[in-house]
């Protein structure tokens, strides 16, 4: 069914969606959809990606036959295609998709949202080219804000989008700033972020673009810069390493291929923030080159002080207001089965755990479950859960 001519989002229908791309990102939300009741189709150029992803159970492999596209009472037709593909790839698919399957509202999740709409524009103006405005209708470019160090179907989680942003970027015309997306295109790009549990967003690819070099880009170059660092650094030293090294460095084990894709494709406004970032590491060079010189001490707990003002601002759960967790820590037995056991009786007490860690003490047969809850529910937990038996600390 075309989609633009159907009832909309908002009623309870469970399109048929194929994912174009069954890594990490296309076979995640292949699970959520499936256990949202959607029928997902699977293609990828990697017949191994295609079906490992069919395997784990994101969906089935767009055969032969569904390619021969028999009509109706035939084999399934994608109403929604999901381009989960390289950002590289990603426009030159989004327009084959558009062209393939004349109905499907088509989608796209790349981490980068301006320079994909210039190349399909751009192919639209394009005299030889066979995409015209009007399929663009059909498209729209979004963005979850959710995702892991790790690539391919096997990383996959069918969770991974629950309570995160999900940036809807309807195309817009550079030039006029009028939208070319259909209302229709726009209400299911941002029904397919709600059935996966994110928090719909809307933003234009440029400003997207901008907001995303410093909340998800530049994070990884620091991540990155920081963890180039151990490279050369004795295993003695490594072996001191706690949770700050770990906070800072977890994406650093991120693909770089795709981050060659993704900061080649918004270098201008990543760059304008490594200027700022560049002034700020020489002024604490030169400031720890003498820390005892008048008016130091000030300058180090003033740029200490900025970053806690800074991180202040970073929002909680489902964009609600930074919120402040209280942690406390279980220990347990280094056995199978102990977190399973750990949250079953948190269960029981009825505290909601808003994250969890799990911490292996160095040398002990012991780990160490960090439970963060409201703050105005951790001594509840802690009394009830030692009860249970459970050895708690409260941090
Ligand atoms: N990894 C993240 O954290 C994250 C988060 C949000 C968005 N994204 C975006 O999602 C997209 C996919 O990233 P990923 O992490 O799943 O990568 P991935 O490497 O895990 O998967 C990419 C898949 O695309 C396939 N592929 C290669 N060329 C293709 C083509 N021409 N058409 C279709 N598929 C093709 C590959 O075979 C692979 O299976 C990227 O555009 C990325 O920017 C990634
Ligand atoms: O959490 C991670 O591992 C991510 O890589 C997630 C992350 C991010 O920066 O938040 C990375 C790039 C994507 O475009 C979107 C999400």
């Amino acid at each position: 069914m075309n989609l633009l001519k159907a009832p909309p989002a908002s009623v309870r229908r469970t399109p048929t969606v194929l994912i174009r791309g069954t890594g990490l990102l296309g076979t995640s939300i292949g699970l959520g959809l499936r256990a949202d009741g959607h029928e997902v189709l699977l293609s990828d150029p990697s017949a191994t990606a295609e079906s490992i992803a069919a395997d784990i159970g994101a969906g089935r492999i767009l055969d032969a036959v569904d390619q021969a596209d028999t009509g109706p009472g035939g084999p399934a037709v994608p109403e929604i295609v999901i381009v989960a593909a390289p950002p590289e790839a990603t426009a030159a698919e989004v327009s084959a998709a558009l062209l393939r399957f004349p109905d499907a509202v088509v989608l796209d999740i790349a981490s980068t949202k301006a320079e994909i709409l210039q190349l399909l524009l751009a192919q639209v103006r394009d005299e030889d080219a066979a995409l015209t405005e009007a399929d663009l209708r059909r498209y729209v470019g979004t963005h979850p804000m959710a995702g892991r160090e790790k690539s391919g179907p096997v990383a996959a989680r069918g969770e991974l989008f629950t309570s995160m942003p999900w940036v809807v970027c309807p195309a817009v015309d550079p030039a006029t700033g009028v939208q070319l997306s259909a209302p229709e295109a726009v209400a299911w790009a941002e029904e397919v972020g709600r059935r996966l549990g994110a928090t719909v967003h809307h933003m234009d690819p440029a400003r997207h673009d901008e907001s995303v070099a410093l909340i998800s880009h530049l994070p990884q170059i620091a991540a990155s810069l920081v963890a180039s660092r151990l490279q050369q650094a004795p295993t003695s030293a490594l072996a001191l390493a706690g949770n700050g090294l770990r906070d800072v460095t977890r994406i650093a084990a991120s693909d770089p291929g795709l981050w060659v894709q993704i900061l080649s494709s918004n270098a201008a406004p990543v760059v304008e923030i490594l200027y700022g970032l560049r002034q700020d590491v020489e002024r604490l060079i030169s400031t720890l080159e003498d820390p005892r010189a008048p008016g130091r001490q000030a300058d180090i707990a003033q740029l200490i002080a900025e970053g806690n003002s800074g991180v202040a601002r970073v929002p909680g759960k489902h964009g609600a207001p930074p919120q402040s967790f209280a942690v406390l820590t279980v220990i347990v037995d280094d056995r199978p089965g102990q977190i399973a056991a750990v949250l079953n009786d948190v269960a029981r007490v009825g505290v909601n755990v808003e994250d969890m860690r799990m911490e292996h003490s160095a040398g002990h047969q012991v780990g160490m479950v960090e439970l963060s809850v409201l703050p105005g529910r951790r001594d509840e937990l802690a009394a009830a859960m030692t009860d249970l038996g459970w050895k708690v600390v409260l941090s």
